[in-house]
């Protein structure tokens, strides 16, 4: 089979193919955040500020793998998450992005329906549990929290200068398969809203093959604005098959008995 991807002989629809969980599993993600009504989302006041320390990176991989592009730092890096609805600590791993074609689409988590053009993601796996110490492991282990993922909306405004470097550098990661050493040091703090207080959290599962149902989620309120020429260099980001990367997010899924916490009222 054709390896995975977003088009019509090798996307979302066809995934559950070599992945039956696309279509059987009963925690999937990503999922349309409800807030009004009979399945909304639920406001938890125990729900307490996500607390990340993210010194800047240092040595880093940027990588278009053909269906997002990535940015890696070497094992040596000791970014952390916790607090949330988190109990432990976890690890960071990578983060990427999902887009659209146009500024309408993109984001994978919706609100009432409503997407945003881009989602970006910040992997963590969780670092203390005793059945795994990789991010590979925790991804195998059936472990129902074994990884946490920060999902905060991209919409369009003001230019982004944190977010700058990374944009800069998706002409050089153009063709599927390329990857550049990322060029000096990259503060993924400066990315991020000061606060981490408004965030909907549920239960969830990586958004793409294996589609493993290991994911606390935590999708943040509040976009992050970057620039339409900002937007546009996504855009030009090659899938591997000649053509450009234009829409590279999952449609919602199924909420079945998941309830979704609200931190925010
Ligand atoms: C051990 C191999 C599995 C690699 C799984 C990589 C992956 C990480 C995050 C996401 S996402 N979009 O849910 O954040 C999807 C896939
Ligand atoms: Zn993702």
């Amino acid at each position: 089979m054709a390896p995975w991807g977003y088009s019509k002989e090798n996307g979302p629809a066809t995934w559950h193919k070599d992945c039956p969980i696309a279509n059987t599993g009963v925690r999937q993600s990503p999922i349309d955040l409800i807030t009004t009504g009979q399945t909304c989302a639920k406001y938890d006041s125990n729900l307490k500020p996500v607390i990340v320390s993210y010194p800047a990176f240092s040595e880093a991989t940027f990588l278009n793998n053909g269906h997002s592009v990535q940015f890696q730092p070497s094992a040596g890096n000791l970014s952390e998450l916790s607090g949330g609805p988190l109990t432990k600590k976890y690890k960071f791993e990578q983060f990427h992005f999902h887009w659209g074609n146009n500024d309408s689409e993109g984001s994978e988590h919706r609100v009432n329906g409503k997407m945003y053009p881009a989602e970006l993601h910040l992997v963590h796996w969780n670092s203390e549990s005793p059945n795994f110490s990789s991010f590979q492991e925790a991804v195998g282990s059936n472990d129902p929290h074994a990884l946490c993922v920060l999902g905060f909306f991209l919409k369009v405004g003001a230019e982004n200068a944190s977010l700058k470097p990374i944009t800069d550098l998706l002409s050089k990661v153009k063709n599927a398969g390329s990857s550049v050493s990322f060029p000096g040091k990259f503060d993924l703090k400066a990315v991020l809203p000061e606060t981490l207080t408004d965030y909907y959290t549920y239960d969830g599962s990586l958004t793409t093959p294996p589609l493993a149902e290991c994911v606390k989620w935590i999708v943040f309120k509040e976009p992050i604005e970057v620039s339409t020429a900002q937007m546009e260099a996504f855009r030009a980001v090659d899938d591997g098959h000649g053509k450009p990367i234009t829409g590279n997010y999952r449609p919602p899924c199924p909420l079945h008995t998941r309830t979704v916490a609200a931190s925010f009222k």
